[in-house]
């Protein structure tokens, strides 16, 4: 492996990549630094594994050039095989193998080095996932969080410059994968690996992620930190993607838009006055009625930790659907009262 260069650890440029006439990874370019998190986060078929396999380098690229440390290791008629990318890549179904022990199966990939050695760094990456007493076992004597950890420690066995994990989590029951997701990303932190995690679900990127890059159809749709995702969507489909959004009908005057619910700075000029007005619902406070907006409860479901109210407001087609805390004694009756609260980020778009 050449010295690494200053700059990011990978660089995507303009990536592109067709089976046939389908376009599975659309010009994405992207970077990932040195330690970094970066969740890839989008639907069934939007193309991620495709791009983790592009970066592994088990499919090729059709266009476009991948640069690691700075150097270029895919495009203009170099390809670089995928064992001297210095890559790591864990796989959805972990994909251990079963007619070898655990220390084996993490020792694999150590090549190069004296046995003995490989053994020594075999058994601290096992120590490291708290498996190491676990040594001669087989993987089929593991539970899946187990299988879990052993795969992570067999990928971080060569100190891989970047981990690419394809959906590491989405194979464990509900308590296993808060456990191991927890852990895991604290083993990435602690070893400073830079990693490349792919998860169709939102929570789990922004609970994770340093940076997120949410895909649509091949493209990246928008790059940044999880809060500016969340905050600061730019578009509808973003918003949507990262947790619930609410849709208020607009007239844009000006700096400000009007809505059922109250006034608003419109942030940007908009080609026409009829708007979109997308935000959050913790933008709206709820109050007792005579407080802001009136609305009247038209139902309560009961949610496990609170109440979905729906809500009939003015000026609304559809009912409101908002949640609230057990207990929340402002909304006790059937008539509420709504306030925006105006420094929660909210998305104008036009409404044509
Ligand atoms: N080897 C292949 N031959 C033909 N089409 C492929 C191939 N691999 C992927 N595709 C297509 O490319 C698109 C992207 O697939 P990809 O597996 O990368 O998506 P994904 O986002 O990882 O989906 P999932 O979350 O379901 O794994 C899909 O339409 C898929 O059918």
């Amino acid at each position: 492996m050449l010295a690494p260069q200053p700059g990011p650890r990978l660089e995507l440029r303009a990536v592109c990549r067709r089976f046939g006439h389908a376009i599975a990874v659309d010009d994405v370019s992207m970077s990932v630094m040195s330690g970094e998190i970066l969740a890839i986060l989008g639907a069934s078929g939007c193309g991620k594994t495709t791009l983790l396999r592009i970066i592994a380098g088990l499919e090729s690229a059709g266009s476009g050039s991948i640069h690691i440390d700075g150097h270029r290791v895919a495009g203009e008629g170099i390809d670089v095989p995928p064992e001297a990318r210095g890559v790591g890549l864990m796989f959805q179904d972990y994909a251990l193998f079963p007619h070898m022990s655990l220390l084996a199966n993490v020792c694999f990939g150590l090549h190069g080095i004296p046995r003995r050695q490989a053994r020594a760094i075999g058994l601290d990456r096992l120590r490291e996932v708290g498996l190491d007493h676990r040594s001669d076992s087989y993987p089929h004597a593991l539970s899946g969080g187990e299988a879990q950890r052993v795969a992570l420690a067999r990928a971080l066995a060569p100190g891989p410059r970047l981990l690419l994990l394809d959906e590491p989590f989405s194979n464990l029951d509900q308590d296993t994968r808060d456990r191991v997701r927890t852990d895991t990303i604290e083993l990435l932190r602690k070893s400073g690996t830079t990693a490349m995690v792919v998860t169709h679900d939102p929570s789990e990127a922004l609970r994770i992620a340093d940076r997120i890059v949410l895909m649509r159809a091949g493209r990246v749709v928008q790059v940044g930190t999880p809060e500016e995702i969340y905050r600061s969507p730019a578009t509808p489909f973003a918003a949507a993607a990262l947790g619930v959004v609410l849709a208020l009908p607009g007239n844009a005057r000006g700096d400000t838009v009007d809505t059922p619910l109250g006034c608003i700075p419109a942030g940007h000029s908009t080609a026409t006055p009829k708007v979109w007005v997308w935000l959050r619902p913790e933008a709206i406070r709820i109050g007792p009625s005579g407080s802001g907006t009136p609305a009247r409860v038209l139902r309560r479901d009961f949610d496990g930790a609170g109440r979905r109210l729906h809500l009939a407001v003015d000026g609304l087609d559809a009912p409101l659907v908002l949640s609230i805390p057990a207990g929340d004694a402002a909304v006790l009756g059937d008539r509420i009262g709504l306030t925006l609260d105006a420094a929660e980020p909210c998305l104008v778009t036009d409404a044509d």
